[in-house]
């Protein structure tokens, strides 16, 4: 059996090329070469970050791109105009890449399978054309795919319209031990106007009618996690958590880290530090930056806050600039414009986590047995917080104020209160070891994914 040539393709976004990065790691540790394609802009961002390789672990893991289809000055933080423009243009450039490596070399090295992200599931259309395996994986919860899956049942029940508008108010559960989601708070309902909340729900609906021309639709996920999930959705194989391995912390990355806060967190008494990391899209307004600032101050411990450069995040000039307070001082804090994640994470340092609620993030979280208070920002961030807080208990969420904002007061109260809560931290203890049982030898994720492998292999 000759090496299997495997192409990965991530939707262009932080939280989705960091894991397939980790996936592509994994699958070269069991024998396969991976072509990983990047859209041209996040290509340059990941090779600038790894200083200008093109290549991982002797060149098993090639980095390529193919264009997005947008001009240079466009806006990428607008999805539904990237998604619209990915559709028209990506799978013929994807399918002319692939004839062209598949013609090198008599085609002895050519690439026998596509694993794309769900959001990239055209990606399957081209693979069945060519004649070549296909596999999805979702980089979100297992939780936002069956969601998904269940489109018709959701309009069939009137929760929503045939555009994905809401027409009741209130919360469903699919299935019990799924997280309650709020009706107002589909992962689409998030985007600013009518036009993106549709074109990003059709997609949606189309990216699943594409992702069933596969049967294989793994998961950064674990059983003990999803259970309601997984049992609605038997097709999802979980095999988190996929950036957990010793040999490789940070791959994928748009941004350079700043490891200088390793050494600050050595400097620093066990479980003492506050860790403050919203993802990489998050935007803050002034003044809720500005309260911020003034409730980490005001917990008077240690606190490690990236706050990203914007300059770098946006494609279009906007800019997402803050000006710390002049009462703040950070004295006891750290702040960082991207930091090794998963390393501080496993730092004894670290106390709790100020997070998002991205899924990787929840991961990274929950795989370190760190405890979190939950700021979600958008799309899947609120399912992904009713799971933290409600199912696994393992984190508080914080209370808006009549101004609308999250206050220095609630910041500090609920430190206060969530490190003061043994059970919750105890919760947490105890999931990180469920967590990562499954990637031990004879875990379930790493059983589902020899499965996975040994059809890839075939
Ligand atoms: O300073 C930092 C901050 C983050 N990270 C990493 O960056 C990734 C961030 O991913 P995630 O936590 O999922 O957040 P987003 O970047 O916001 O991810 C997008 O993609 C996710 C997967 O679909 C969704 O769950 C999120 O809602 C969506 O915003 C993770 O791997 C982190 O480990 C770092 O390495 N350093």
């Amino acid at each position: 059996m000759g090496l299997k040539h495997v192409l990965v393709l991530p939707y262009p976004a932080q939280g989705h090329v960091n894991p397939l990065m980790h996936l592509s790691q994994k699958l070269v540790q069991h024998g396969c070469k991976v072509t990983f394609v990047n859209t041209e802009f996040n290509h340059k961002r990941v090779v600038n970050a790894m200083n200008g390789k093109v290549s991982l672990d002797g060149s098993k893991v090639e980095l390529v791109s193919v264009p997005d289809g947008l001009g240079p000055e466009e806006d990428r933080n607008d999805h539904a105009g990237l998604i619209l423009s990915m559709e028209r243009t990506m799978p013929s450039d994807l399918e002319r890449l692939i004839r062209d490596i598949n013609s090198m070399d008599g085609g002895s090295n050519g690439i026998t399978s596509i694993i794309c992200d769900t959001y990239m599931a055209w990606g399957l259309e081209v693979a069945q054309k060519l004649g070549i395996k296909g596999a999805i994986i979702i980089p979100s919860s297992a939780a936002i795919l069956a969601l998904e899956d269940n489109i018709p049942k959701l309009i069939e029940d009137g929760i929503m319209d045939s555009d994905g508008l809401p027409i009741k108010k209130g919360k469903f559960q699919l299935t019990p031990n799924m997280p309650n989601v709020n009706i107002a708070d589909m992962p689409w309902s998030c985007f600013e106007d009518d036009f993106s909340k549709k074109t990003i729900y059709h997609y949606l609906a189309k990216t699943i009618k594409w992702s069933h021309l596969s049967d294989w639709w793994l998961s950064n996920t674990t059983q003990e996690l999803e259970p309601g999930a997984l049992s609605l959705c038997p097709k999802i194989l979980p095999i988190g958590p996929i950036k957990e391995s010793p040999e490789f912390r940070s791959l994928g990355q748009f941004w350079r880290e700043d490891h200088s806060c390793l050494t600050w967190l050595d400097q620093q008494p066990p479980c003492s530090v506050i860790y403050v990391a919203f993802g990489s899209s998050t935007m803050f307004d002034t003044n809720q930056f500005k309260e911020l600032a003034l409730g980490l101050e005001l917990t008077n411990r240690p606190f490690l806050w990236v706050v990203r450069d914007e300059d770098s995040n946006n494609s279009n000039g906007n800019t997402n600039h803050h000006k710390y307070p002049d009462e703040f001082q950070c004295t006891k804090g750290k702040i960082v414009k991207w930091a090794p994640q998963q390393m501080v994470l496993k730092h004894p340092a670290i106390a709790c986590f100020i997070s998002h609620c991205g899924w990787n993030s929840t991961m990274d979280g929950v795989s370190n047995g760190v405890p979190f208070l939950c700021w979600p920002y958008f799309a899947d961030q609120v399912i992904d917080k009713t799971y933290i807080c409600e199912v696994w208990k393992v984190g508080l969420g914080f209370d808006e104020d009549e101004r609308g904002i999250i206050s220095r007061w609630e910041i500090k109260k609920k430190v206060v209160e969530l490190l003061g809560d043994e059970d919750i931290k105890g919760r947490s203890k105890k999931m990180k070891d469920m967590v990562m049982n499954n990637i031990a030898k004879d875990g379930n994720s790493t059983h589902n994914f020899n499965k996975f492998m040994k059809w890839l292999s075939e």
